[in-house]
């Protein structure tokens, strides 16, 4: 046996692997037909059509046509992985017809024995094209969240896809005497089948790469998002309250705060049960973002508690946007209604630390109680 079909053999193996371990993902993260699946599904359709390659058979048979469509439907599953990951959903039917295109031209150059070069044309063009069109996604919804990957990637895509193109037409002009490719007859091509494994392996780390990432922001959005209400929870306001902070030291613009606390909740649990105090908070919490401006951030700050961090916002203007929130939370729903008591501080020059801005809008908020509830209460900073 030449080097060449061990070779070749050998990276096919290498991509079912690569197929085997797409699928454990997809199975583990329960998404068949999320991204993972996508991607297990190129790999295996890619290692099937290159161990079509692996037997010493001639140019131009049924099994290296059908590899040929295997590579070219692969390179579609990949594109429309990447696509999902981007939050777009494709068409089917477009990319069936693409696919179908390349069936029939496969189908006509294999019954017109029209040989080795149409062939090798479809499969560089089919795959050349679906590529560009990942670098489009790459480049254009990619960019916004891996400022430097997403171009990287993109640019990698782009030089393979050129080749590929420059290869497509070669086959054509040249036809079936070219020897450049992995299944030219006899022809023993280490320096390509090497190739192929190099960048099979650099697209499986962008493959992972993406979804690692998008594991991890998930992971992180979780970790700042309270799970009742969709608003910050207390790590991930103060995380925020934090840089507002040290910016405000720097001399850039102060910021004012709200604590806002539901009156007599225990009641609202005691008398409807702690399923409809839930939908109480979550109907809070609303009207709280649907009072507030774009900047501002709404945080559960425990319990029946909430935060609020208005950047750039004198204590004057925050009293005011205060009075908006208890006015709408008071008026909101056709369900439970309640009132809030609303603590406001601001920052002052004299606030070194976080906590002092803190704890003047909860003595406001502990006033606003003592006063009878359902009021704004101001504390100007010393
Ligand atoms: N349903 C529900 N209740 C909660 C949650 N977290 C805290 N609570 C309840 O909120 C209530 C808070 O009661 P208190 O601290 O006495 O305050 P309050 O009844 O609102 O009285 P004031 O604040 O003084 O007006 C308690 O009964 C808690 O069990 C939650 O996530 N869901």
């Amino acid at each position: 046996m030449s080097p060449q079909p061990l070779l070749i053999a050998l990276v096919s193996v290498q991509f079912f692997v690569h197929a085997l371990v797409w699928a454990m993902t997809a199975r583990m993260t329960r998404r068949p037909r999320g991204v993972e699946g996508h991607f297990a599904l190129f790999w295996f359709l890619l290692a099937a059509g290159l161990a079509l390659f692996v037997p010493p058979w001639d140019s131009g048979s049924a099994p290296r046509n059908l590899a040929d469509l295997l590579i070219v439907a692969a390179s579609m599953m990949e594109h429309r992985g990447l696509a999902l990951h981007w939050g777009r959903r494709l068409p089917l039917r477009n990319d069936a017809l693409a696919l179908g295109a390349a069936a029939a031209v496969v189908a006509a150059s294999f019954l017109l024995d029209n040989g080795h070069g149409v062939r090798v044309a479809v499969v560089c063009v089919g795959c050349a094209g679906f590529m560009l069109a990942s670098v489009h996604l790459m480049w254009r919804l990619g960019r916004a969240a891996t400022p430097i990957f997403a171009p990287v990637a993109a640019a990698g895509y782009s030089l393979l896809a050129t080749a590929l193109l420059v290869r497509g037409v070669q086959a054509l002009l040249i036809g079936s005497t070219t020897k450049i490719s992995i299944d030219a007859p006899g022809h023993a091509n280490i320096p390509f089948a090497i190739a192929v494994l190099f960048i099979g392996g650099l697209m499986n780390l962008v493959h992972i790469r993406l979804v690692v990432g998008r594991v991890l922001h998930r992971l992180g959005q979780q970790a700042k998002t309270d799970e009742l209400t969709g608003a910050l929870n207390r790590r991930g306001l103060l995380l925020q309250l934090e840089n507002e902070h040290a910016d405000a030291l720097q001399g850039k613009a102060g910021y004012a705060l709200m604590m806002v606390d539901v009156d007599h909740f225990k009641a609202v649990n005691d008398q409807y049960g702690h399923a409809q105090g839930d939908r109480v908070l979550q109907a809070v919490s609303a009207s709280l973002r649907a009072a507030l401006r774009g900047d501002d951030l709404v945080g559960r700050w425990g319990g029946e508690e909430f935060c609020v961090l208005l950047p750039r916002t004198r204590l004057h203007d925050a009293a005011q946007l205060a009075e908006r929130v208890a006015s709408r939370v008071a008026a909101s729903g056709p369900g439970i209604r309640v009132t809030v008591s609303i603590g406001v501080s601001e920052y002052g020059p004299a606030d070194r630390d976080l906590q002092a801005v803190i704890r003047r809008a909860d003595g406001a908020l502990y006033e606003a109680k003592e006063a009878g509830r359902n009021r704004v209460v101001t504390a100007a900073a010393g």
